[in-house]
């Protein structure tokens, strides 16, 4: 059979969208991983299926690079938004979240943060505003779950950080037992972050929405920033706002790069 798919991206990260509301299209972590895979697949950071849902305007599944299947995306969050256009309410694993087409891009929010140790979660009991933990020169980090889980580090310059050697160890560490994104952050200003990340099931990203959004969260908690920032990632920045009524709100691109079809027989369930 053939699936049509969209390859959009949010700033660099990239993704395969597959709309599978009329024709069902079973996805395993073995299809999810091949598709992704950017030397025999299509190639992508997250694969992103669309299905019915009885409590949304649709369901948004979320695959990562390593065929992982997760809670949230924010940058596949906005591609689906624009995709769907006008205001959609969206069905994830981490829970429900709200995006609309708006004359800057995509906004969308995010839901409300959690920073229990065990909403992050953590192997144990310990403060999530200043982790009492390190790894080399990255320490005392802060814990956000904003519907997949962040470690963020504030660090002087983000761009003098090994990410690609700390990353994976810090994101395999046994105190994160669903695993973790690492964020590596530097303040610009009391309104501007700086931010870089290693993620989850797909390692260096030129963007993460849900890293920009546990990071100016984590900002906040510190007294680092006010509510309202700009997070400059590599690919481009977001905008985020932790609002008066503790949701996080984050709005920037969404942009499709080009429309295909593969068979599925090539790529086994
Ligand atoms: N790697 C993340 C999922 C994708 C997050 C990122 N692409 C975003 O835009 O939020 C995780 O395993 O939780």
């Amino acid at each position: 059979m053939q699936v049509p798919f969209r390859k959009m991206h949010g700033l660099g990260n990239d993704f395969v969208v597959i709309d599978a509301r009329e024709m069902p299209v079973a996805m395993t972590t073995r299809r999810a991983g091949a598709l992704a895979d950017r030397r025999t697949g299509i190639g992508c950071d997250q694969l992103i299926v669309l299905e019915p849902s009885d409590v949304a305007d649709v369901r948004m599944r979320i695959f990562n690079n390593d065929g992982g299947e997760v809670e949230a995306c924010g940058n596949a969050s906005r591609a689906v938004g624009l995709l769907l256009g006008g205001t959609q309410a969206i069905e994830t694993l981490g829970g429900l979240i709200r995006s609309e087409v708006t004359g800057e891009g995509v906004a969308v929010d995010m839901g409300r943060p959690r920073f229990d140790w065990q909403a992050i979660p953590l192997a144990y009991a310990m403060d999530t505003l200043a982790m009492p933990v390190g790894w080399e020169e990255l320490d005392q980090p802060t814990a956000v779950n904003v519907g997949n889980p962040h470690a963020i580090f504030f660090v002087p310059d983000a761009d003098a950080v090994d990410l690609a050697r700390l990353g994976p160890v810090i994101e395999t560490d046994p105190l994160f037992p669903e695993r973790v994104n690492v964020n590596v952050a530097s303040v610009v200003g009391p309104d501007h972050l700086k931010l870089r990340v290693w993620e989850r099931g797909a390692g260096l990203t030129r963007a993460c929405g849900t890293g920009a959004c546990a990071t100016a969260v984590g900002a906040m908690r510190r007294r680092l920033t006010g509510r309202k920032v700009r997070v400059d990632l590599p690919g481009g920045p977001l905008t985020i706002e932790w609002t008066a009524d503790d949701t996080i709100l984050m709005t920037g691109p969404a942009t499709t790069s080009f429309t295909g079809v593969f068979e599925d027989a090539d790529y086994p369930a």
